[in-house]
């Protein structure tokens, strides 16, 4: 390959994998977003919180007793006065704190994992919850992988901040300040000599850390792509090995993963400069400390105690250091992180529920579209105007070209999103009077692609309504046909389908769609290309089921087929989201119109076969 297609190529799925929402991977830190982050550690602020602060205080309070102990009592008391009994209560002493420190750190370690993987598990839980009742427009604009993306890894991004992040920058900037005011209180001219180097030190790793998190930000970026890209792959496997492009999805992932490699590497290979150079101050430090230490105790203006206690608390110096840039990095990524999942949050149903909704407990299944314009978006007008008007347990058929607006007005009628203009109304109620969930608990949708479910058959059906007993998901699998096939599979209505139910065939999972509408037993029923599927023997057994399905319902039916359309009440023959005509069957053929052409190529099509 030249190097001009290898551009072409890495150019080609750097774009097809490109959120431009998503690539801000570090943000300013903002205070305002970091109080709502803090909101979710709120429910743990009596329980969690304050027992990990304890554990921390007294982790704290060992270590820097410790040193204070070993310099100042054990050396310039016990030893320089051969009091050997006080030696023994001191090391009893010390056995005894580092004990206490032990149990400290290991429930330390215990409640903030806990509290870490609570918060995430609460916010995970909201952001799932919140989006499950976003309309679809919001849905629309978004790819499946790119709202995987935000729930999976910002979310987790987050996790390290609550589990140790915020108790560690408290916990290292008071260590931080604490050990300074003990080396000043030590020896202030010791202590200015072995922190000269500190500005320089400081100087070098700031300008370092900043050039290692930008090539994290680089790994986290491509880490994102890669896992949008396996989602696309897997869900479009089948489609990828019909085309026979296997080779070349497999070059993409290729290309996404070298390139994930190649990134990692160089952030580890600059992430492995800091650790010497922290070192580096250490031994610097170390060195001034033994050299002008040594002149310090020899001139006699420093115990060698107070020597020993300052190496220690010296060599403690740099940990919280290191840490506080650490946590640094992780807030500016949290940064990101929270505002995008903050943005979905603040995201509003656009379909939204009345302030003081109407509950249809019952409802008789009247639809009227009243001059009801609709947009998708502000460039193309879906329909125009369009007025009908459906009785009460009537079967209507909506019939027109591809992209006339079929399915438009069956999402209306859901209320999946709100006209442009005019009302939709049913039983005499503005559909955006009504409440949500009793609206859509009376309408029933069976879509050409059906979606099935992991799970058992059983569970398949029932989805329609929970609470039904096994035997009335029986029973409506055999109103509609589908208890024969079913009973041919090995376990039955137990048997496991996973994956949309990949191991049917499209006929099988359209029936087990009709078994689930059946049995929600709902008043208006949304048949959207909904026997498309079904082979003519299947259809003729389907045909009697059906009009057990239709029976005492208000049913929408978009087909294609002449033979499942033409016993419809109304027949709306739409073109460009208008309505062109309608009538039954007889009518609209005698009119010898556009319905009329449509019935005519069908049968020329038949024949021709
Ligand atoms: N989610 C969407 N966002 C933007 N435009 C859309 C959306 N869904 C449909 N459209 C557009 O609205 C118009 C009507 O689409 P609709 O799905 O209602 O057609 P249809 O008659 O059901 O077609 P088909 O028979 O192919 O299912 C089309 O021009 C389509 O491109």
């Amino acid at each position: 390959m030249s190097q001009k297609e290898m551009k072409q190529k890495k150019n080609a799925y750097s774009n097809r994998f490109y959120y431009p929402q998503d690539e801000a991977i570090e943000k300013p830190f903002n205070w305002k977003q970091m109080t709502r982050l803090l909101e979710y550690i709120k429910p743990y602020s009596k329980t969690l919180l304050p027992a990990a602060f304890g554990a921390v205080l007294v982790n704290m309070i060992v270590r820097l007793l410790i040193p204070i102990l070993i310099g100042q009592f054990v050396i310039d008391r016990a030893i320089i006065n051969q009091d050997y009994q006080l030696l023994v209560y001191l090391i009893v002493f010390v056995v005894a704190l580092y004990f206490v420190n032990y149990l400290a750190n290991h429930f330390r370690i215990k409640t903030v994992n806990v509290l870490g993987q609570r918060t995430i598990h609460d916010l995970r839980r909201q952001l799932f919850t919140h989006v499950q009742y976003l309309s679809h427009d919001f849905f629309d604009k978004r790819s499946a992988g790119s709202i995987l993306v935000r729930i999976l890894n910002d979310v987790n991004s987050l996790q390290e901040l609550f589990t140790n992040g915020i108790i560690n920058i408290l916990m290292d900037a008071f260590m931080l300040i604490a050990i300074i005011v003990i080396l000043f209180t030590l020896s202030p001219q010791l202590a200015l000599a072995v922190l000269v180097i500190l500005p320089l030190m400081f100087y070098i790793s700031t300008k370092l850390r900043r050039n290692i998190r930008r090539t994290w930000q680089n790994v986290r970026l491509i880490r994102s792509r890669l896992n949008s890209h396996l989602n696309e792959s897997l869900q479009g496997m089948r489609i990828t090995q019909s085309f026979a492009q296997e080779n070349e999805n497999a070059a993409y992932f290729d290309g996404v993963n070298q390139e994930n490699y190649e990134r990692e590497r160089i952030a580890m290979k600059k992430s492995a400069y800091f650790g010497p150079i922290i070192e580096m101050s250490n031994a610097i430090g170390t060195v001034i400390l033994i050299a002008y230490g040594s002149v310090l105790i020899i001139n006699q203006s420093m115990e060698i105690g107070t020597f020993v206690t300052f190496a220690f608390f010296l060599g403690m110096f740099w940990e919280p250091i290191s840490r506080l840039g650490q946590i640094y990095n992780q807030l500016l990524v949290a940064m990101a992180s929270s505002e995008r999942i903050f943005e979905f949050l603040d995201e509003r149903p656009t379909v939204k529920e009345a302030e003081t909704p109407i509950i249809l407990d019952d409802m008789k299944g009247q639809i009227i579209f009243d001059k009801v314009k609709f947009s998708y978006d502000d460039e193309r007008v879906a329909l125009h105007e369009i007025s009908i008007e459906v009785k009460a347990g009537q079967t209507i058929a909506l019939v027109g070209h591809t992209g006339s607006g079929k399915s438009t007005i069956a999402n209306l009628i859901s209320r999946f999103y709100d006209p442009t203009d005019g009302r939709v109304i049913i039983d005499g109620h503005n559909l955006r009077d009504l409440s949500l969930e009793s609206l859509r608990e009376h309408i029933s949708v069976v879509l050409q692609d059906t979606f099935i479910f992991s799970g058992t058959i059983m569970e398949n059906i029932r989805f329609g309504r929970p609470e039904a007993s096994d035997e009335e998901v029986i029973e409506s699998a055999k109103v509609v046909g589908a208890h024969d096939f079913i009973e041919r599979l090995a376990q039955g209505y137990d048997t496991e389908v996973e994956e949309r139910g990949s191991i049917l065939s499209a006929g099988e999972r359209q029936l087990l769609s009709f078994a689930r509408a059946l049995l929600a037993d709902p008043k208006i029923l949304i048949l959207d290309e909904a026997t498309a599927s079904i082979d003519t023997e299947t259809e003729m057994k389907i045909q009697a089921a059906l009009r057990q399905l239709l029976k005492g319902r208000t049913s929408i039916m978009i087909a294609h087929r002449l033979s499942t359309i033409r016993e419809a009440d109304n027949i709306i023959v739409l073109e460009n989201g208008r309505i062109l005509e309608q009538g039954d069957h007889d009518e609209l053929v005698e009119k010898q119109g556009e319905y009329y052409s449509l019935v005519k190529s069908q049968f020329d099509m038949l024949e021709e076969n």
